[in-house]
C-alpha cells in the first residue's frame, strides 16, 4: 500500500530537516497504537517503540505524544529495531479539547487536549448533506471549522452524500457557506464521483489532508474516491438507521497515489474546543463585525439598546441559531482557556502555535 515512497513524497523538506536532531533518522507517523507507532522511513514502513522520555512527556500532556502526520526522530535499538525519541516541531496540529459538559454549576469536564492530526495543509470537514432523517448539522460544521482554522491549516467543508437529496441541495449550500465565512464549501457524491474534482484541487504531491466528521459521514468513502482505489475499509452495509457504526478505528495516514497524503479519522462523537486564539472569531467573522457596530463596546447582545447583532437577527440577516452557536463556542473557548492557562503547555504546542500566528500575520496560509 505504501511502497516506494521517498521522504519528499511523504512531505519532508529542508525546514523539517533543520529540526532533526543529530544522529537520528526521520520518519512520518502513519498510525499510533498504545506505546508504539507505525511509521514510514526513507526505507519503508516499520513499527517503532516510543522512547521512555516520549512516553513520560505524553503522560504529563497527551499533546506531546506523536500522532498521525507527525515527523519523529528515530534512534536504533540494540535489537535492530528503532525507537522514536522526539516529535519534530509541528507546522500545524488539529487538537481537540476534552469534552466540556454543561452542568448546573457551569461547564465542566477534562481540560486535556488530544492531537487528531499533525502537519496537515488542509482539513476536510465532512458533514452529510443528509444523515438518517436529519439535515446537515450547521453547528457541528462551525465547531469543526473553528478547530480547523485553529490548527493553522485551511478548512474545506465537504457536504457528503449529496445524492441522498433527490430534489437537490436547495438552500443548503448557501446556508453552509454563510456559516463558515472564508472557507470553501463543496457538495460531493463520492459513490458517483460528483464534486470530487473541487476537493481534489486541495490535494497534491507532498501535501497532507485530514478528514474530520461524524461516524457514517462517508469519510472513508471520500478517501477511497480521492485515491481512486480502495485504501480504507468502509461501512459495507448501511446501518439500519443510516447512522455510523465507527468502521474506522484508528487515525491513519494513507497515500493517495500521485496526489499526496490524507489522514482518515474515526467518527468524532463530541469534539471539545482546545486552546482557541482566533478559530471561533474566524468562523463568526460576520457576527464579530456586527458586534463592533453595537452602540456599547461591551454589548452583551441581550437587552442593550443599539445592538447591531440583535438587529440583524430581527431583520433575518443573521439566523438566531448562529448567534446561539457563537455564544456556545465562545463560552466553551473561554472555559478551556481558563483550564489550560494553569496547565504547563508542551513545547510542541507552543512551537506550532507561534508558527501559525506568524503565518497568519504574513498572510501565508500555506506552510
Ligand atoms: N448514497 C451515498 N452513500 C454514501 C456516500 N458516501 C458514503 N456513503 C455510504 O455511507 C456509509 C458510511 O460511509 P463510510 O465511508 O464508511 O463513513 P465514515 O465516515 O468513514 O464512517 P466511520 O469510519 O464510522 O467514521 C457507507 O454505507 C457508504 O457506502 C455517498 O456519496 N452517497
Ligand atoms: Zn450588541
Amino acid at each position: 500500500m505504501l511502497a516506494d515512497l521517498s521522504l519528499t513524497d511523504l512531505g519532508w523538506d529542508d525546514r523539517f530537516a533543520e529540526s532533526l536532531p543529530a544522529d537520528t533518522l526521520p520518519a512520518r507517523v502513519l498510525r499510533v497504537d498504545r506505546g508504539a507507532a507505525l511509521v514510514h522511513t526513507a526505507d519503508g514502513v516499520t513499527h517503532v517503540r516510543l522512547s521512555a522520555q516520549l512516553r513520560r512527556a505524553g503522560a504529563q500532556d497527551p499533546v506531546a505524544l506523536p500522532c498521525a502526520g507527525d515527523w519523529v526522530a528515530l534512534h536504533p535499538l540494540p535489537d535492530g529495531g528503532h525507537a522514536a525519541d522526539a516529535v519534530l516541531p509541528r507546522r500545524t496540529a488539529v487538537v481537540r479539547g476534552g469534552v466540556a459538559r454543561l452542568t448546573p454549576g457551569g461547564l465542566s469536564g477534562d481540560g486535556q487536549g488530544q492531537v487528531l492530526a499533525a502537519n496537515v495543509d488542509v482539513v476536510l470537514v465532512a458533514e452529510p448533506a443528509r444523515h438518517a432523517d436529519d439535515p446537515a448539522d450547521l453547528g457541528r460544521i462551525e465547531r469543526l471549522v473553528a478547530l480547523a482554522w485553529e490548527s493553522g491549516a485551511v478548512p474545506v467543508v465537504v457536504l457528503t452524500k449529496a445524492d441522498l437529496l433527490p430534489t437537490g441541495l436547495g438552500d443548503l449550500l448557501d446556508d453552509v457557506t454563510a456559516a463558515v465565512p472564508g472557507a470553501e464549501v463543496h457538495a460531493v457524491a463520492a459513490l458517483d464521483g460528483q464534486g470530487l474534482d473541487a476537493v481534489g484541487r486541495h490535494l497534491g504531491p507532498g501535501r497532507t489532508a485530514v478528514v474530520l466528521g461524524p461516524s457514517g459521514a462517508g469519510k472513508s468513502t471520500l478517501v477511497n474516491a480521492l485515491a481512486g482505489t480502495p485504501v480504507m475499509a468502509t461501512q459495507q452495509v448501511r446501518a439500519a438507521d443510516g447512522r455510523g457504526r465507527h468502521t474506522t478505528v484508528h487515525r491513519e495516514l494513507v497515500v493517495l497515489p500521485g496526489r499526496g497524503l490524507v489522514i482518515d479519522t474515526p467518527g468524532l462523537r463530541r469534539v471539545g474546543l482546545y486552546e482557541m486564539s482566533d478559530g471561533v472569531e474566524r468562523v463568526f467573522a460576520d457576527v464579530e463585525d456586527l458586534a463592533r457596530q453595537c452602540r456599547f463596546t461591551d454589548c452583551g447582545h441581550g437587552t442593550e439598546p443599539g445592538c447591531a447583532v440583535l438587529a440583524a437577527v430581527d431583520s433575518g440577516a443573521l439566523p438566531g441559531r448562529r448567534l446561539e452557536s457563537w455564544r456556545l463556542l465562545q463560552r466553551e473557548a473561554a472555559w478551556m482557556a481558563a483550564r489550560t492557562d494553569a496547565r504547563v503547555r508542551s513545547e510542541q504546542t507552543k512551537a506550532w502555535r507561534s508558527e501559525t500566528r506568524l503565518r497568519r500575520r504574513t498572510g501565508n496560509s500555506r506552510p
